[in-house]
């Protein structure tokens, strides 16, 4: 049956890429372990993974339970929330780590400092971000609605696709129009969409080649260095190649980002506040057997890198390094 729509496509901005549709499965659906086992997204629709935050985590209710201590707000003077790993600015065998200049800020504010700074935002304010792991800082209601997520349903998930351990739940509660660039992350990933509407745009691992991702020392490590909004095609000629998937997450649905997969992720313009609540597990045990999964050729890259770098000492021999080892040899 058709499901009625909640959102214009003037509401999602526009790229220049050609998207195809990520699959959308009821959660008992044989298909959905067939694709979690391929390592392929897939939304999951009408599950009791997070009904509990779908029936009740407003923002209204978020503000009276949240608990009162500051939490992990992210400031940008731009739409884009681009991660950094503040670790990598430091290192002194990392020039460009010194002269980085961090995308956003990080500040600590209670719930209602925040939704207040949101009810009163004005173009030209700082744009806000909440990103919060779920721990025991937050109150007794969010803890009752938390442990009555359907955890049989993603232990079960997590058990036949031997995942690793659940390392960690990331509530986000972010402004309408905010983007979180395109990157990917080492683990994998059910992310529930709570409240208001949220577009993933989704690559494969084989699309390294295309999304040019930072240097792994570099603090944006994961992160691609392609603007989305305004590509460099001198720089990232491939970009054009990029075959993505998209999908707009609406309350209840929980999306599969498989462990490596590139990801973008954007609350709707003119939608109002977003809530979302990941669920974080460490890629499983990996076998290496051939033909390797492109997945673990990235691993093997970011290895060769973290070596190079550990023997050269300084990241600028490295690039001049692998392209005297490649150029003519192997190309
Ligand atoms: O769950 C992940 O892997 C992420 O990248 C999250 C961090 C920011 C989130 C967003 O919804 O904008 C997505
Ligand atoms: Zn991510």
């Amino acid at each position: 049956m058709c499901e009625e729509k909640h959102w214009e496509s003037d509401q999602l901005r526009r790229y220049d890429l050609d998207l195809k549709q990520i699959p959308r499965l009821r959660y008992n659906d044989p298909k959905v372990d067939e694709l979690i086992g391929q390592n392929k997204p897939v939304v999951i629709t009408d599950s009791n993974i997070i009904k509990t935050a779908q029936e009740n985590w407003t923002p209204e209710y978020l503000e009276h339970n949240l608990g009162n201590v500051g939490h992990n707000v992210f400031l940008s003077k731009t739409h884009k929330f681009k991660y950094f790993d503040r670790t990598k600015m430091l290192s002194r065998s990392n020039p460009q780590g010194i002269d980085f200049v961090p995308p956003t800020k990080e500040t600590k504010l209670k719930i209602g400092e925040f939704m207040k700074k949101l009810k009163e935002w004005k173009p030209g304010n700082d744009r806000l971000y909440l990103q919060q792991p779920l721990n025991d800082t937050v109150g007794p209601s969010l803890v009752r609605d938390f442990v009555r997520f359907d955890w049989e349903y993603v232990g079960q998930k997590q058990n036949k696709h031997n995942w690793g351990p659940l390392t960690s739940n990331l509530l986000l509660i972010s402004q309408e129009g905010n983007v979180t660039p395109c990157h990917y992350d080492e683990q994998q990933n059910f992310f529930g969409q709570v409240y208001g509407y949220k577009r993933c745009i989704l690559f494969p691992p084989s699309d390294f080649e295309c999304l040019y991702p930072h240097p792994v020392h570099h603090p944006h490590d994961r992160q691609s260095m392609v603007d989305f909004d305004c590509p460099d095609y001198t720089r990232f000629p491939k970009f054009k190649n990029a075959k993505g998937f998209e999908t707009v997450l609406k309350p209840g649905d929980v999306l599969y980002i498989p462990i490596y997969w590139w990801h973008h992720v954007e609350s709707l313009m003119k939608g109002g506040p977003t809530i979302s609540v990941n669920f974080w597990y460490k890629g499983g045990p990996t076998s290496l057997e051939y033909p390797l999964k492109d997945h673990q050729k990235i691993a093997i890259t970011r290895n060769v890198e973290k070596m190079l770098l550990e023997v050269l000492q300084d990241p600028r021999e490295v690039g001049p390094l692998l392209r005297s080892m490649v150029m003519g040899r192997y190309t």
